[in-house]
């Protein structure tokens, strides 16, 4: 038998049909599972002032959601991002577990519906003890979060966004299904956090997605993931601290912050810097790395002694939009990037053989090519690509040592100190620093490096400092 609080908001449901007009309001479920929710909230900048909602599905959905509502009507913006799935629970006396899944999607929309309420109506006074933290559902978030929450007379405050859904790639989007936003939301409130969701969706398809496509088809190799935490993501957080009043935005990257410019993290297997190299000094100065000086293993074990369910989660491999999918799959359905043959060519234009279509292809790269050449000897010698014209769609081989360069042209240089500073680069992700100066717009390499490839962010380094970044060219 049901409890007499679920059988009171089943028949008299509070905020049933009655989002307020100018409410922000956002829905989670959909055709998948047959339950659909819409929620829909007001703010007068610090609290919740309405709340209403509209139901399609069972009825603990509708009695969920009427928790819901009696749980934020009036409350404070923090305090009502502090309910999740078991504080709805357990005001409608407890649910089975079939029955949970709608007290987690009557949180999902909630949440979003909260963050889009914060981002642009919250009002909070500043603190400066108050803390956002970006949480993704990983571990090192969770950590970075955590050490937040130890420092003294600190006010933490957890904030997710959600980049992308693909129904064909993540399983994970599924509404049925615990979402990494969902991971994270649970994480922030088992550590007695107020989480908020962010829909991130078309910022990140303008911002990232759109210029990963753009840059395959123009025979480039991008990365998105500079972009992403240099233009899109950090930004929009930032943002959502100012308007939560928070000091500072505290991620799980690995890196440090010194003389107002990135430093190197301490541990150099897992150094950051790269990825956030695009960030501008006014972002830089308002965040927080409480991983820095950590290495991988101590964080694993801090998440362990705090009992974090996530101490043992598997690292991110991937981008993460073609998680679960092929890049080829993933250019071809997003960006209408077909196979389309074309000829392999030496550098006097020769035609070696055929390829499927430039855009599988990047400077440096000796798999996948098919070929070898004979050598001054007569014997086979590995080739490698040396570039690829999207134009005329042709793909350049050689053998390595035509690979070898020592300048570099860049674009879109972006400096924070005098460019004599510079004295070292890196062209890749996972590669030491390479001694180098810089030359106008060129960086010129101490010792010849084996192809840079167009479209890689180039970083450049004073010491231990990033100091600026650019793109290679093509
Ligand atoms: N969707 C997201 N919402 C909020 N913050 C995010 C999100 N994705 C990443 N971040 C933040 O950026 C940091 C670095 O992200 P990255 O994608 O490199 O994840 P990671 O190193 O695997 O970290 P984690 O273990 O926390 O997932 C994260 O630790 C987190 O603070």
């Amino acid at each position: 038998m049901a409890d007499e609080r679920f059988e009171e908001h089943l028949r008299h449901p509070q905020g049933h049909g009655a989002i307020p007009a100018d409410a922000v309001h956002a829905s989670a479920g959909g055709s998948a599972c047959g339950d659909l929710v819409r929620f829909g909230l007001t703010l007068d900048g610090t609290r919740v002032t309405a709340a209403g909602f509209e139901a399609d599905g069972c009825g603990a959905l509708t009695a969920a959601a009427s928790a819901a509502v009696e749980l934020i009507d009036g409350a404070p913006l923090l305090d009502a991002a502090r309910i999740g799935a078991p504080t709805i629970a357990a005001a409608l006396g407890g649910l089975s577990t079939g029955k949970l899944h709608a007290a987690d999607l009557v949180s999902d929309a909630l949440h979003q519906a909260l963050g889009a309420a914060a981002r642009s109506g919250a009002a909070l006074d500043p603190s400066p003890d108050r803390t956002l933290v970006a949480m993704s559902g990983g571990v090192d978030s969770a950590v970075a979060a955590l050490l937040c929450t130890r420092e003294p007379g600190a006010e933490v405050c957890a904030v997710t966004l959600e980049l992308w859904r693909d129904p064909e790639n993540d399983a994970e989007a599924s509404c049925c299904s615990a979402s990494a936003v969902r991971v994270a939301r649970g994480l922030a409130h088992r550590m007695g956090l107020p989480h908020l969701t962010i829909d991130l969706r078309d910022e990140f398809r303008a911002g990232v997605v759109d210029p990963y496509l753009a840059d395959h088809a123009a025979g480039l190799t991008p990365n998105p993931c500079v972009r992403c935490n240099g233009n899109v993501r950090l930004d929009a957080m930032v943002d959502l601290a100012d308007r939560l009043g928070a000091a500072r935005l505290a991620t799980g990257h690995y890196a440090r912050v010194s003389d107002g410019l990135l430093a190197h993290a301490a541990d150099p297997a897992k150094d950051q810097t790269y990825m956030l190299a695009a960030l501008a000094p006014a972002t830089i100065a308002r965040l927080h790395f409480p991983l820095g000086e950590l290495t991988k293993p101590e964080v694993r074990e801090i998440a362990a002694a705090a009992d974090l369910p996530v101490a043992r989660a598997p690292e991110s491999q991937d981008l993460c939009f073609l998680a679960g999918t092929g890049k080829a799959r993933f250019l071809e359905r997003h960006g209408r990037l077909r196979d389309r043959e074309g000829a392999i060519i030496d550098r006097d234009g020769r035609e070696l053989g055929r390829h499927r279509g430039h855009h599988h292809y990047t400077v440096g790269q000796r798999r996948g090519i098919g070929l070898s050449a004979p050598d001054a000897d007569g014997l086979p010698e590995a080739l490698y690509v040396l570039g690829t014209d999207a134009d005329a769609n042709t793909v350049t081989v050689g053998p390595r040592e035509a690979l070898s360069t020592t300048r570099v042209r860049l674009r879109d240089l972006t400096l924070h100190r005098p460019p004599e500073d510079v004295d070292a680069v890196k062209l890749r992700y996972r590669q030491r620093p390479l001694a180098a100066r810089l030359d106008g717009e060129d960086v010129v390499l101490a010792d010849p490096m084996d192809g840079a490839a167009p479209g890689q962010a180039a970083v450049l380094l004073a010491g231990e400092h990033i100091v600026g970044s650019a793109w290679i060219r093509g």
